[in-house]
């Protein structure tokens, strides 16, 4: 049996994908399928309204936004001594870790893992093909993670470069609401590209400076999902960043975790001396602390240097 903790949309999204092939125990603290209206359970899902339940499963799914896993592993002492798959793309801004960063100062006898890469949580629920990264330092474990993850339609590759998984997936966020103000302000989609291209390049710089392999970043959870989220409408970090930079209102309770996460790479970038001109932009964006003329203009007025 696998647990999911978090029904969300992509905690409820892969409830459906796994539960067609075996038994999944989900829990969420409101309940399961709000965030995914229409998506029917398979039989194989039990919803239940216990989260210490899931303690039946050595392999739980952590599917809650990044800013609220450390507050969940806080609270789930249960939790220390199993399979622990971050199913989040963040960086704490509390702390600066990443997700398995954080399981691992919570739960120090647990097995932690991160789930990650470019896929819709309306697709996976489709059955719609998804190749997605499972990164484990542990190779053992997560060649393991692997074949109980994966599913005919949801297919895993494996790394055991957290790092770069990890901050692939969290920076790519960031580069999307940068990529959704550059299309909500008219400035055009050979723009978009430009900043895709300059994000990519520091999502590298960083994640290298962290000890992360660079080709990690040119797989699934780096290049794939900064791909995908930077070009579809889908996208709730792409939607936000077009609605700021047109200069329209977005509903604060729609979960957008670049905002949170330019803040906390804004801090890790100075604390290692790397030169993050976007995330700078994005955190002083969405503070107020800078207006969108002013934003644009930072971007437009960058020393001109070799590519
Ligand atoms: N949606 C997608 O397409 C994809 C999302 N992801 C990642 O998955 C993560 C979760 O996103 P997603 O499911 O989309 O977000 P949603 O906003 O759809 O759902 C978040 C869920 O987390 C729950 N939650 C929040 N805080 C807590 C808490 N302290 N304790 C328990 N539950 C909590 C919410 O409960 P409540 O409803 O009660 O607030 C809600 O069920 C994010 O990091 C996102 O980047 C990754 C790939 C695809
Ligand atoms: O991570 C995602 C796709 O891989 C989902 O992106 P959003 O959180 O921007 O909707």
């Amino acid at each position: 049996m696998i647990g999911i903790l978090g029904a969300g949309a992509f905690g409820t999204a892969l409830a459906v994908a796994l539960g067609r092939e075996g038994p999944v125990m989900l829990w969420g603290r409101s309940g399961a399928g709000a965030r995914l209206p229409g998506v029917v359970l398979p039989e194989n899902v039990t919803v239940t309204a216990n989260c210490a339940d899931l303690a039946r499963a050595q392999t739980v799914l952590l599917a809650v936004p990044a800013q609220a896993l450390a507050g969940v592993l806080a609270t789930h002492g249960w939790l220390n001594g199993r399979a622990l798959v971050a199913c989040c793309k963040g960086v704490d801004l509390a702390s600066g870790l990443g997700p398995t960063g954080l399981i691992a100062r919570a739960c120090p006898a647990a097995i932690p893992a991160i789930l990650t890469g470019p896929s819709f949580a309306t697709d996976i629920a489709r059955g719609l093909p998804t190749a997605l990264t499972l990164a484990c330092a542990d190779d053992a474990a997560g060649a393991a993670l692997q074949q109980q993850l994966s599913t005919a339609a949801l297919r895993l590759y494996r790394t055991t470069d957290v790092t770069g998984a990890e901050l692939g997936g969290a920076l790519k966020n960031v580069v999307a609401i940068a990529a959704g103000v550059v299309i909500g302000a008219g400035l055009g989609d050979s723009a978009r590209a430009a900043l895709m291209t300059r994000g990519y390049a520091e999502m590298v710089r960083l994640a290298q400076a962290l000890g992360a392999q660079a080709e990690t970043l040119a797989g699934l959870s780096g290049f794939g999902d900064l791909v995908l989220t930077c070009t579809s409408d889908q996208s709730r970090n792409f939607r936000y960043g077009r609605a700021l930079g047109a200069g329209e209102p977005f509903d604060t309770a729609i979960t957008v975790e670049g905002v949170a996460t330019a803040r906390a790479v804004t801090a890790l970038a100075a604390r290692h001396d790397i030169d993050m001109p976007l995330a700078v932009m994005v955190a002083a964006l969405t503070l107020g602390q800078i207006t969108l003329p002013e934003a644009i203009q930072a971007l437009l007025s960058r020393p001109l240097k070799q590519e």
